[in-house]
């Protein structure tokens, strides 16, 4: 069992909830009504901060009805909360581009997260012939 300390920005939303045997992953909530004209982006604020647990990242992305319910995806697609990211004003938000004017209410569940270990430490050592059978590019598999 893993602890995160978490700080709400705001008393507005529901307090999160893991709720074990059903998903690993933990919705998170819009904290401000959110109106937009199809094509605007805002940065959505999730009214929460967190300390991650030592060696752990956060991985942000939609819930699958989240296209359906709002209209909405993701900028960036997955979104990913550093370790450092740990301070009372670093909130997490969702990053959101309008598909059609929609408006998202206070404590609507717009996207989930759950948390990874970190990769080990990486260093690149450059060479010319990497000595391995080519796997013939993208898409070489076919359609099929
Ligand atoms: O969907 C997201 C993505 C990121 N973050 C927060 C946590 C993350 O640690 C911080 C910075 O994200 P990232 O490093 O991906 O963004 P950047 O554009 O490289 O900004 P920075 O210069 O702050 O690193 O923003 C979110 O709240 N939601």
């Amino acid at each position: 069992m893993e602890t995160i300390r978490i700080k709400y920005l705001s008393d507005k939303i529901e307090k999160l909830r893991y709720i074990d045997g059903k998903s690993d992953w933990i919705d998170l909530r819009a904290a401000e009504r959110i109106e937009l004209k199809q094509g605007e982006f805002r940065l959505i604020p999730l009214g929460i901060a967190m300390e991650l647990p030592k060696g752990f990242e956060a991985h942000i992305v939609p819930r699958s009805s989240t296209f359906k319910n709002f209209g909405i995806i993701q900028t960036n697609h997955c979104g990913i909360v550093d370790e450092s990211y740990c301070g009372n004003t670093d909130q997490w938000f969702f990053p959101a581009y309008a598909m059609r004017d929609t408006v998202i209410e206070v404590n609507d569940r717009i996207c989930q997260f759950r948390i990874f270990e970190h990769q080990p430490a990486i260093s690149f050592e450059e060479t010319e012939n990497l000595g391995n059978e080519n796997r013939g590019g993208i898409g070489s598999t076919g359609k099929q």
